[in-house]
């Protein structure tokens, strides 16, 4: 691959701004200084060359609900490329009692063509000697990540007791628990509460599907974590009640990170009482859209610190599929897309508004998920030896988000109909040119998997300090006779 140098561009990273050109050589930062030369020029004046975006929160071609999500690694990754997400991360679910490697394989067949870098999550989807045995060969294989669903009873569900032994499974082995944070029994008896009462259109998921049920099972995970002595991920926090749990276990010093997804920052449950069926079901997922009070609150978050990562949680369907749900809703298939959006809607509704800055928007976006997934700084950083996954931002650029012109395989946007100032001049994956303004040159199989290293600092850290602060018998000199 030729050199390329960056040019005439300003360098926004999560902790500093300041102009300078970016070389790079056999995908890799090689050089960051003052004019600097290479085999091809990409001008960047008027634009800010920040890490490229990563999305650790996607779900392609995921089995679900009975159908499978419509975007592949293929159109996946495309659609995160021209919207500056050079990273995602997609979560492996072996089916019950099937082999977590086995599961891995089939992973790793249908990444196979992804346009940009990609890594995964375990699930834990079921508990046994065998899954207990292979989750130190998944962290050898580059996966510090388990995933587990408090939702979706009788399907992906996990109860406390196999939460519990997984938690401490990862602690031992220097791996960090996620979780989907619903109580899943309540959501099903609300289900069928509503569904009883003739309530089976799209807006009763949301009924369904309350805060309060969120914020309880925030804390119940949170508390789990605590007793095996490991930090924690929340993804797509949605509500006040998840983000209050969070931040009380952060003020205590507990290690708890909190994943807003960009719908939730923009979107809001007015959606589900459209009139139109396809356009209330096409917003259905899991937590459902909130009140402008609840988004007032994850913004705050962002700025405060107490919440880390915008995400997408991206995982759609087509229209025939959110069919399914016709008369019932609990038959709707749960997820959005978003990948093509979050960084163009989160810099025109955060940074030009000032509630974010721009570093803090690196920081969201890419920054502060790398070192939370042990991947920094290879990824999210603009350093020398980082990957040359990069954005060349132009703040100036502005579109109106359409299906039409999307990179996703579906025929509709949640986002429909925003305007958003701030777009992508050029995305670059490990130094390749994928995207320049509207032309999309992403190849399908440039991805690699990025295999990230189990976790030393956070979890030996709190071993320590539980170890420590461990409740000890007391020694005593003289034990009285027993008064018979
Ligand atoms: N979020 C959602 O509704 N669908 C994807 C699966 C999940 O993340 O819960
Ligand atoms: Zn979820
Ligand atoms: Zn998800």
């Amino acid at each position: 691959m030729p050199t390329k140098v960056i040019k005439n561009g300003t360098i926004v990273t999560a902790d500093r701004t300041w102009k300078a050109d970016v070389k790079i050589d056999g995908g890799k930062i090689v050089q960051i200084g003052q004019n600097l030369s290479a085999d091809e020029v990409l001008d960047a004046t008027g634009c800010y060359v920040m890490p490229g975006g990563i999305d650790p929160h996607v779900h392609l071609e995921m089995p679900f609900m009975g159908t499978h999500s419509a975007d592949n690694f293929e159109s996946g990754t495309r659609a995160g490329l021209s919207g500056g997400t050079t990273m995602v991360v997609d979560f492996i679910l072996p089916a019950p009692e099937q082999s977590l490697l086995e599961a891995l394989a089939i992973w790793q067949q249908k990444s196979s063509l992804a346009c940009s870098d990609y890594s995964y999550h375990m699930a834990i989807t079921w508990w046994g000697e065998q899954v207990f045995n292979e989750m130190a060969e998944v962290v050898d294989r580059g996966i510090n990540t388990f995933k587990h669903f408090m939702a979706y009873k009788g399907a992906l569900m996990v109860d406390d007791d196999e939460m519990f032994s997984s938690f401490q499974r990862c602690s031992a082995l220097g791996a960090l628990p996620l979780v989907h944070a619903e109580n899943g029994d309540v959501v099903a008896s609300l289900q069928q509460r509503l569904l009883a009462e003739g309530n089976n259109g799209p807006e009763a998921h949301a009924y369904s599907r309350p805060p309060e049920v969120e914020g309880e099972a925030a804390n119940r995970a949170i508390m789990i974590a605590d007793m095996a002595n490991v930090p924690l991920y929340i993804v797509h926090t949605s509500c006040e009640q998840a983000h209050e749990a969070i931040r009380r276990a952060r003020q205590k010093g507990m290690r708890v990170y909190g994943e807003p997804l960009i719908q939730h920052l923009v979107l809001d449950e007015s959606e589900y009482q459209n009139a139109d069926w396809d356009h209330a079901a096409q917003r259905v997922m899991s937590p459902p859209f909130r009140n402008k009070l609840h988004q007032d609150s994850l913004w705050a978050g962002l700025q405060a610190g107490s919440l880390q990562v915008v995400a997408t949680d991206h995982c759609s369907f087509t229209i025939d599929q959110k069919r399914f749900g016709v008369g019932d809703f609990t038959k709707i298939p749960n997820g959005t897309g978003g990948l093509e959006d979050r960084m163009p809607v989160l810099w025109t509704r955060g940074v030009n508004t000032g509630r974010l800055t721009m570093n803090e928007f690196v920081a969201v976006t890419s920054t502060n998920i790398a070192k939370i997934l042990n991947m920094y700084p290879r990824k999210g950083a603009i350093v020398e030896g980082a990957d040359a996954d990069i954005v060349v931002w132009d703040p100036e650029r502005e579109k109106t988000i359409s299906a039409k012109a999307q990179q996703s395989v579906i025929e509709y946007n949640v986002f429909e109909g925003i305007k958003v100032k701030g777009l992508p001049r050029f995305t670059l994956t490990r130094g390749k040119v994928a995207i320049e303004e509207s032309t999309v040159k992403a190849e399908p199989g440039h991805g690699e998997f990025v295999a990230r290293e189990p976790f030393q600092a956070v979890n030996r850290a709190l071993s320590r300090w539980k170890e420590l602060t461990a409740p000890r018998r007391v020694e005593r000199s003289g034990i009285p006779a027993t008064g018979v």
